[in-house]
């Protein structure tokens, strides 16, 4: 049974739907980086929001782990290329808590525009400062967008229904999309230029980092009013606060600062300054939904292979999981089948695939091929890092889908390249589960590819077959199936047997000095 760990405050739906799918479940909340380490070596599957920090170092720890699954949409907590690297999946809800995000986001904005948090303490102290507090409307007012995704849609939406004119920038966005969102897609500056209130709704990358710099702020219009509910480091904070001190900045909100938690800021305290602790999902509606997507996603994966809203992998539905699961046991046995065969010499690799293999999603099959490929030089390669090391060794991989129908009703075929020039092997499925050889090398041979084997090329005369039973049984080497194949008669013939032994020096070079042998090599599958 599959045990997940739910390391961060979450709805109790997600640990009723991870029972209910067969999985044991822990939630253990607030644990530091090294209490986590000393844990996560147990689990299979790592639930988290945006407190839990998963590391290199937590990865490192986690040595049972297949997937992290984020009940939200960012994942700057989450170490991708380290969790690819070790073949974990990371998995997120990318709308569960869009609208709520938009929402805040709105909400931040009329708190600006009215200065409502501070007059509502002026006004619970008694103060009564009725001309103190002069607003500004929101209709007729330009919103600048920077990032025009889900949540940038969303807040488009509502803001276009509040009447404001909604500018955006986001390289991203296309023309036909910004017609479609009812706004006006624009470069960086003039969105600085026009805008009387900007929201932010990009991720933090390297692009985006600072994208509202000191010197940003400087191009912005006078009396600008700013929200961030999206993440922080995307605005100077410093710059922020000059900004606000100076009065070129009339309002800013941020529900997101560069170090989290934010228990101290030069901002706090800053006239028409409003902030929140990161509550842009935290709304019962929003909690469920992501809860429930993020477990239900987990699950699948954890139970049948499903993958839905991987950052690090294709998807993959329950539903279709049954359909190309075999297919991947195909894949991983022919890659594998020519990664010993060929060795580290492939530069590239072809997967082709003809009759009812072509209606497939193709990329977990080729994701499989790489597997059983890299997995030849490593035992920790799996679908979700083979991509990744293969495109890090520089491998050219080709996914072609034939019409065409062939000898058989479905077939895989995977070339590769090395400069030698091209090989191939393919294979098929009997009645639609049984992964089957059924081409080495130009040679039709059919085979099971399981457990160890022997893979031997000789020249097709009498009295071989004899002499290879005598020789491998004389070395206690019992032969479990044979299967042979060759060109053509008294011409290059290829075996394939599985043993029940190992077979290793010196016993391969006896093999191999057998009269008419070109090639001998021991496989394990
Ligand atoms: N405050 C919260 O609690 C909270 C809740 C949910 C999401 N978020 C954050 O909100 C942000 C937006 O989420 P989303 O679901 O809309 O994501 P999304 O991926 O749908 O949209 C992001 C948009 O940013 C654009 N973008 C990327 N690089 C850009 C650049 N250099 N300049 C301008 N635009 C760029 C993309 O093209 C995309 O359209 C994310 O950072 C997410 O983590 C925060
Ligand atoms: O990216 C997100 O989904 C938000 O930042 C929400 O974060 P939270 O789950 O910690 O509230």
């Amino acid at each position: 049974m599959p045990k997940v760990l739910i390391s961060d405050k979450m709805d109790p739906k997600a640990a009723q739907i991870f029972r209910e799918r067969g999985c044991q479940v822990d939630e253990i909340t607030g644990k530091t980086r090294d209490e986590l380490i000393a844990m996560i070596g147990d689990y299979d599957g790592l639930a988290i929001r945006s407190s839990t920090k998963v590391t290199k170092e937590v990865l490192a720890a986690a040595t049972n782990l297949k997937v992290v699954g984020r009940a939200g949409i960012g994942v700057d907590n989450v170490d991708i290329p380290a969790a690819s690297a070790r073949g974990v999946v990371v998995m997120n809800t990318p709308f569960g808590n869009s609208i709520t995000t938009a929402e805040h986001a709105i909400a931040l904005m009329f708190a600006v525009a009215r200065q409502l948090p501070e007059a509502d303490a002026s006004t619970q102290a008694g103060k009564w400062e009725k001309n103190r507090f002069m607003g500004v409307e929101l209709t007729a007012k330009t919103l600048g967008l920077i990032g025009a995704g889900n949540i940038g849609g969303i807040v488009a939406d509502r803001a276009l229904g509040l009447k404001m004119k909604v500018v955006a920038y986001d390289p991203f966005l296309t023309p036909e999309r910004a017609v479609e969102m009812g706004v006006e897609k624009v470069t960086l500056d003039e969105l600085l230029a026009r805008a009387d209130f900007i929201t932010l709704h990009t991720p933090l990358t390297d692009a985006t980092r600072n994208i509202l710099s000191r010197e940003a702020l400087a191009k912005t219009k006078k009396g600008v009013r700013i929200v961030n509910c999206a993440r922080g480091g995307l605005i100077d904070e410093a710059a922020l606060k000059d900004a606000l001190d100076s009065g070129h900045v009339a309002g800013a909100a941020l529900d997101v600062f560069a170090e989290e938690p934010a228990t101290a800021s030069p901002l706090f305290g800053t006239p028409n300054f409003v902030s929140t602790p990161h509550l842009g999902a935290s709304t019962s509606e929003a909690q469920v939904n992501v809860a429930i997507q993020v477990a239900e996603q987990m699950a699948d994966f954890l139970m049948s292979g499903g993958v839905t809203n991987a950052l690090n992998m294709p998807s993959l539905s329950a539903e279709e999981a049954p359909r190309v699961k075999p297919y991947m046991a195909l894949a991983e046995r022919l890659g594998a089948l020519i990664g010993q065969l060929e060795g580290a010499e492939i530069s590239a690799v072809a997967v082709e695939v003809e009759g009812a293999a072509a209606e497939l999603n193709m990329k977990p099959i080729t994701g499989a091929v790489l597997a059983g490929l890299m997995g030849v030089y490593s035992d920790t390669v799996n679908m979700v890092n083979a991509p990744f090391l293969a495109r890090e060794r520089g491998l050219d991989v080709r996914e072609v889908r034939h019409d065409r129908e062939g000898d058989y009703h479905t077939l895989l075929r995977v070339t590769v390249t090395t400069s030698e020039g091209t090989r191939s092997v393919a294979g098929t499925l009997f009645g639609n589960a049984a992964p089957r050889l059924v081409e080495i090398f130009g040679v039709k041979v059919e085979a099971d590819l399981v457990g160890r084997m022997l893979y031997i090329v000789n020249e097709d005369a009498p009295g071989f077959i004899g002499r290879l039973g005598s020789t491998l049984g004389g070395a206690g080497i019992n032969i479990g199936t044979f299967h042979l194949g060759r060109r053509e008669a008294g011409g290059e013939a290829v075996l394939l047997l599985s043993v029940d032994q190992p077979v290793e020096e010196p016993l391969l070079s006896e093999v191999c000095s057998l009269p008419g042998v070109k090639r001998v090599k021991a496989l394990k599958f």
